[in-house]
C-alpha cells in the first residue's frame, strides 16, 4: 500500500497543491487530469525533486517522507522508476551500457529477463541515435524496471509514438507490470490508453486529487445517456451471461451497447468502428 500526503506551495506562485492519496501494491493507476492540474508535481513529489513541507509518504513498510519527525528519504535512496516522454538515454553510452546502469548487483537476472521480454537484446550494441523513438522508448523502459521499483512512474511515456508504436509499447508496459508486480502510476491523456492498462484513475483537478474509480466509472458515469455518432474505437468487450457488452469511445464520449457473440469476437480491443441504428437495435460494423 502507498499512502501520500502533501500539502505544497510553490515560493513564487500562489498554486496550491494538497494531495491524500491510497493506492494498493500492484495497482496500475491513470493518473488523468487537466493541464497545470498538478500531475507532474505529484510525481515530483514522490521522487523527492521536490521539498514540501507538510508530506507524509509511506511505501510499503518503509516511511519515505515524515516531515513531523524529520524522515526525508533522499531521492537516490527511493525506490522509483521513472519515464518521460523524452527518452532522456545517455547518448554515449550503448543499450547495454544504458541499461548496466540501472542495474544493482542482485538485479542481474532481471536485466536479462527484461531484455528477453523487451526484445532489447539484438539492439545490445547500439547508440540512442541509432534508434528509432519506439526503440529509445524500450531501452527507457527496461532501464526504470531494471532498478526494481517499488513505484513505477510513468509520464506520458508513449505520447511522443505513432498509434502503432504505441499500441505494441502498451502490451510491453502490461506484460511487466504484472510480471514484477509493480504499482504503477502513468500519467496519461489518452483514454482507450488508460482503459487498455489501468484499473483505476486517479483524478487530479486545480492541484487536489479526487477519490480513485475505475476507468469504466469514471469516463462513463452515465451510460444510459451515450450519444452515437458515426465513428468509435473499441475500449472494452464483456460477457455478461448471454450477451456481451461493447464499450466505445464516441467522440469524447464512452457508450456501451450490447451485441452477440460472433460481434464481439470478430472486434478487436483500439479497432475502429462505425455504429447504426435498426430498429431500435444498435448494430456494429467494422471498417
Ligand atoms: N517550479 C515551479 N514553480 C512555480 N510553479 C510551479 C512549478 N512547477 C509547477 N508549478 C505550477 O504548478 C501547477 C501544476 O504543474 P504540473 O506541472 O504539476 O501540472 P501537470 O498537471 O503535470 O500539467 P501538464 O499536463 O501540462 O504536464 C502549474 O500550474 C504550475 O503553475
Amino acid at each position: 500500500m502507498i499512502h501520500i500526503k502533501s500539502k505544497h506551495q510553490f515560493d513564487t506562485s500562489h498554486f496550491n497543491l494538497s494531495f491524500d492519496i491510497s493506492i494498493d501494491k500492484g495497482a496500475f493507476v491513470g493518473v488523468f487530469g487537466d493541464s497545470g492540474a498538478g500531475k507532474t508535481t505529484l510525481f515530483n513529489i514522490l521522487t523527492g525533486l521536490i521539498k514540501s513541507n507538510d508530506t507524509f509518504i509511506k511505501v510499503n513498510d518503509t516511511v519515505w517522507v515524515d516531515t513531523e519527525n524529520n524522515i526525508n528519504l533522499p531521492p537516490q535512496k527511493r525506490k522509483v522508476g521513472m519515464v518521460f516522454q523524452d527518452f532522456a538515454l545517455f547518448p554515449h553510452q550503448t543499450v547495454l551500457q544504458n541499461l548496466k546502469y540501472a542495474q544493482s548487483n542482485d538485479s542481474s537476472n532481471t536485466l536479462d529477463e527484461v531484455s528477453e521480454i523487451m526484445h532489447l537484446k539484438e539492439l545490445y550494441s547500439s547508440y540512442p541515435h541509432q534508434l528509432s523513438g519506439g526503440q529509445k522508448q524500450r531501452v527507457a523502459i527496461a532501464r526504470a524496471v531494471i532498478q526494481e521499483p517499488e513505484i513505477l512512474l510513468l509520464d506520458e511515456p508513449l505520447s511522443a509514438l505513432d498509434h502503432q508504436m504505441r499500441e505494441k509499447l502498451q502490451e510491453y508496459l502490461s506484460e511487466i507490470h504484472r510480471k514484477y508486480q509493480l504499482t504503477t502510476l502513468m500519467i496519461s491523456h489518452d483514454i482507450p490508453e488508460i482503459y487498455k492498462l489501468c484499473d483505476k484513475v486517479l483524478p487530479i483537478e486545480k492541484g487536489q486529487n479526487k477519490e480513485l474509480q475505475s476507468p469504466l466509472v469514471f469516463f462513463n458515469p452515465n451510460p444510459l445517456q451515450g450519444k452515437f455518432k458515426l465513428k468509435g474505437k473499441v475500449l472494452s468487450i464483456q460477457k455478461a451471461d448471454i450477451i456481451y457488452i461493447v464499450t466505445l469511445l464516441i467522440d469524447k464520449e464512452v457508450i456501451q451497447i450490447t451485441t452477440n457473440e460472433t460481434i464481439a469476437k470478430s472486434l478487436v480491443l483500439g479497432e475502429n468502428v462505425s455504429i447504426s441504428i435498426k430498429a431500435f437495435q444498435p448494430i456494429i460494423e467494422k471498417h
